[in-house]
C-alpha cells in the first residue's frame, strides 16, 4: 500500500472511531478522491480539538499552527495529516484561501483562554471559528462548482446550528472542566446559575433556557436545509442525512427529560436508519 494511502486510512480510521454521524453520512460519498480529503479534514479538526480538550497542550497547538503555516506556504509537513492534505491541495484546493483552517485554531486558543460567553451573538462568534470553518474546509471538495456566496452560507448556518447542537449535548461534561458554553444573559433570563448547573439541576427554568437555544439551532438548521440545492445531489443528499441525524441529538435530549448531565446522548441506530429512509430525496 502507498504511504499516501496509509495516510488517508489513519484519517479514516480517526473519523470512524470519533464520530458515528458523520462517518455514517460521509462515507457514503461514492468518489473515492472527496471521501478521503472529508476524512483528512476531519483528522485536522480532531486533531485541533483533541490537543486542547485533552491536555490543554499550549506548544501542542503553536507547533500545529507552524506547521498550517510552512504548509500553506508549501514547505514540506511531513506527518500523515499534512500528507494527506497536501493531496487534497492539488485535488480540491486550487486557489484556496487557508482561513478556515486557521480559524479552528483560533477557535482552540479561545478554548484555552477561555472567556465567559455572554450572549448568543459570542456564541455564534465561537460556533463560527470551530464549526462553520469546517464547512468552508469542506465545501471546496464537495461541490467544487457551485456558488461561493452561497455555499458560504450554508457553512455558516449548518457549522452554527451543530456546534449549539454539540454545546447543548455537552453540558455536564463542558462544566466538569469549567467550560460553559450556555450565554450568560439567557441563563440570568431565565434565573438559572452557575451553582444550579454544578448540582446538575434539571427544573424549569433549565428546560425554559434550553428550549431557547436549541430553537436557535433549529432555525439555523432551516435556513441550511433550504440552501442544499447549491450541493450535486449526491452530496445534498449525504449533506441533509449529516444534518437531520445531528439535529436529531435536541430531541433526543429532550425526550430524555433534558438529561445532559448523567450521560452523553445520542441518537440510537434504529432511529438513524428511520431518518436516512425518512430523508432520502427521490427524483
Ligand atoms: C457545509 C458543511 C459541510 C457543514 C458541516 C460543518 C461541520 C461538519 C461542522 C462540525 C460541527 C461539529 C459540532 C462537530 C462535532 O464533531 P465531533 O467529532 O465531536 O462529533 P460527535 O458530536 O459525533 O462526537
Amino acid at each position: 500500500m502507498s504511504q499516501l494511502r496509509r495516510d488517508y486510512k489513519k484519517c479514516e480510521r480517526i473519523i470512524k472511531k470519533n464520530s458515528k454521524t458523520f462517518y455514517k453520512a460521509f462515507s457514503m460519498l461514492t468518489n473515492e478522491d472527496k471521501k478521503n480529503a472529508v476524512y483528512a479534514v476531519y483528522a485536522y479538526c480532531r486533531y485541533a480539538d483533541d490537543i486542547i480538550d485533552q491536555s490543554n497542550d499550549l506548544a501542542a497547538l503553536n507547533q500545529l499552527k507552524k506547521e498550517l503555516d510552512d504548509f500553506v506556504r508549501n514547505e514540506e509537513v511531513n506527518n500523515f495529516i499534512f500528507r494527506a492534505l497536501l493531496d487534497v491541495r492539488k485535488k480540491f484546493y486550487q486557489d484556496f484561501d487557508f482561513k478556515p483552517f486557521y480559524d479552528m485554531l483560533e477557535g482552540q486558543y479561545m478554548d484555552l483562554n477561555f472567556k465567559p460567553i455572554n450572549s448568543l451573538e459570542e456564541l455564534r462568534n465561537y460556533a463560527t471559528k470551530v464549526a462553520s470553518s469546517v464547512g468552508m474546509m469542506l465545501t471546496p471538495i464537495l461541490a467544487p462548482n457551485g456558488n461561493k456566496e452561497k455555499l458560504d452560507l450554508v457553512s455558516y448556518h449548518l457549522g452554527v446550528g451543530m456546534q449549539i447542537t454539540n454545546i447543548l449535548r455537552d453540558i455536564g461534561e463542558d462544566y466538569k472542566i469549567n467550560r460553559i458554553y450556555l450565554p450568560s444573559d439567557l441563563m440570568s433570563k431565565y434565573n438559572y446559575k452557575i451553582s444550579d448547573l454544578a448540582i446538575g439541576l434539571i427544573n424549569d427554568d433549565f428546560m425554559n433556557l434550553f428550549n431557547e437555544i436549541a430553537f436557535t439551532a433549529k432555525t439555523h438548521y432551516r435556513i441550511a436545509l433550504e440552501n442544499m440545492d447549491v450541493f450535486p445531489k449526491e452530496e445534498r443528499q449525504i449533506l441533509t442525512y449529516a444534518l437531520v441525524l445531528y439535529r436529531e441529538i435536541i430531541d433526543v435530549i429532550i425526550e430524555n427529560g433534558y438529561d445532559v448531565f448523567s450521560r452523553k446522548q445520542s441518537v440510537s441506530e434504529m432511529r438513524k436508519i428511520k431518518l436516512i429512509k425518512e430523508y432520502t430525496i427521490n427524483e
